[in-house]
């Protein structure tokens, strides 16, 4: 709890609990979602305060550069010389003017005047006043110059770093990295996996439906449902049966690569928290042999809970570095191995959007070194005739085509494996077929609603 309220005894608002997540993540670099939890957790605020605070956190985070850059214009010494509270209640306050409809202007410079008095700073109050009114005064602040560069006015008027800007136009073009970008502004839904062990799909949409909730089949994935405005259902009693597991749409596509049978045996080098692995072994009907491999001892455990919660109790874990999996397992011995290699996360902007502000280019070459490394340990453990499947959360050429590509170049017993997308929705990834190369598949976020994500399919031909 904050020092003035411990002082006034009372509880925070809404605005305030999403000020100090803010404040937090600012100065301390913290993760969003997590100091979020933490604060709603303690403020213990209503539902539709909750999810005020949610939106005010995630909202700013998310126009962070366009905020600043309205800011810059007004404040002389420039706001990195504010206190971090005073730079984030005039952030918070300029995202819910600008991109907020519900609240007219003027409650909301009332509303940062009184909490910039109740941090007991009457002169504040006043500075907070004027840099708010005079922002209402000229809407032309917010818009773009005309001296902008494309891809400064795209970095602009969606709110991303231009470096990451400049490195889509590249890969995608002018008008595809606008739409990028405007996707990961969109709120994303919520999306949810059932396991055909314990449910079937359709009978649950009926019983989701016919508690009032807004629920549609996923257009991705045969195994998916999508939520609008359900709210977390990992608290929901179909989660605890382990009827359902939450994970996106465009990542269910993966299994379609990994085609498990239920006399296979599949690797999973990079499982945690276990997503694709639980797939599989529902895909696999709980028979065969899957080993799920992660390199952090304490993610291992979330494994395990998945595992037992959905009841898949053919999966074997493992801890180990996956670029010296070579040492601890047979070579040539897996008809699948599946490679969900660590990246940037690009493609999850939509859910955590301090990613873009976070990570820079040079993580995106150290990144794919690591993923070089990997692709090629992975690849020594797939018998002859067998296949490796990449895959990765982000949009990054660098961490995606250009790793698969080295590698084939460097393994000519490798060929990229087109015949899985015969399982795909066509219409719905068209797009997505047309831009990826043969064997793969990058889908962006606006295709089709989802996370962005990367998909290849390779076969290892019989002799080495
Ligand atoms: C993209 S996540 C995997 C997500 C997972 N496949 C799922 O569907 O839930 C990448 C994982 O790689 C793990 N990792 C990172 N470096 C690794 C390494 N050298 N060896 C094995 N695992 C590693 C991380 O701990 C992280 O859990």
């Amino acid at each position: 709890m904050t020092h003035s309220n411990v002082k006034q005894n009372r509880r925070r608002t809404a605005r305030e609990v999403a000020l100090d997540v803010l404040v937090q993540v600012d100065k301390d670099q913290a993760y969003s979602n997590l100091q979020l939890n933490e604060a709603l957790t303690e403020a213990r605020l209503e539902r539709a305060d909750a999810g005020l605070a949610t939106e005010l956190v995630y909202g700013t985070i998310q126009r962070l550069s366009t905020l600043d850059g309205v800011l810059e214009q007004k404040v002389n010494k420039g706001i990195r010389k504010l206190k971090p509270w005073m730079r984030n209640l005039l952030r918070m306050s300029l995202y819910q003017m600008r991109y907020l409809d519900r609240v007219p202007d003027h409650a909301i410079v009332n509303e940062a005047v009184t909490i910039a008095k109740r941090r007991g700073q009457q002169a504040m109050a006043g500075f907070v006043n004027g840099v708010l009114r005079a922002v209402m005064r000229e809407p032309e602040l917010w818009e773009a110059k005309e001296s902008m560069s494309p891809s400064e006015r795209i970095a602009w008027e969606h709110s991303h770093p231009e470096w990451l800007v400049k490195e889509w136009i590249k890969a995608y073009g002018l008008e595809e990295t606008a739409s990028i970008c405007e996707a990961n502004n969109e709120p994303p839904h919520t999306s949810i996996r059932v396991n055909p062990l314990r449910a079937n799909r359709e009978a649950l949409i009926e019983e989701m439906k016919a508690q009032g909730m807004f629920i549609k089949p996923s257009v991705l994935s045969k195994d998916g449902i999508i939520g609008i405005g359900t709210g977390n259902l990992a608290h929901s009693v179909w989660y605890k049966e382990g009827k359902i597991s939450m994970q996106d749409e465009s990542s269910m596509l993966v299994v379609e690569a990994v085609r498990p049978e239920s006399s296979m045996r599949v690797l999973d080098c990079c499982a945690a928290p276990g997503g694709k692995s639980m797939h599989i072994a529902e895909r696999m009907g709980n028979k065969g042999e899957l080993i799920s491999n992660d390199l952090h001892a304490h993610k291992i455990a979330l494994i395990e809970d998945q595992a037992k919660r959905l009841g898949l109790s053919m999966i074997h874990t493992m801890n180990e570095d996956a670029s010296k999996l070579g040492a601890c397992l047979a070579p040539d011995s897996f008809d699948v191995v599946l490679l969900d290699a660590p990246c940037s996360g690009f493609g999850v902007i939509r859910r955590k959007p301090d990613l873009k502000w976070r990570k820079t280019l040079q993580d995106v070459k150290a990144i794919a070194k690591l993923q070089h490394e990997l692709i090629r340990e992975a690849a020594k453990l797939v018998r002859a005739g067998g296949r490796l499947v990449y895959s990765t959360c982000t949009i990054e050429p660098r961490e995606n085509r250009d790793i698969v590509e080295q590698f084939v170049k460097e393994h000519p017993e490798w060929t990229l494996d087109d015949s899985w997308k015969q399982a795909l929705p066509q219409d719905k990834l068209s797009e997505a077929f047309q831009r990826s190369e043969a064997g793969m598949l990058q889908v962006l976020p606006h295709d089709a609603d989802s996370d962005g994500f990367f998909i290849a399919s390779l076969v290892r031909t019989a002799q080495k």
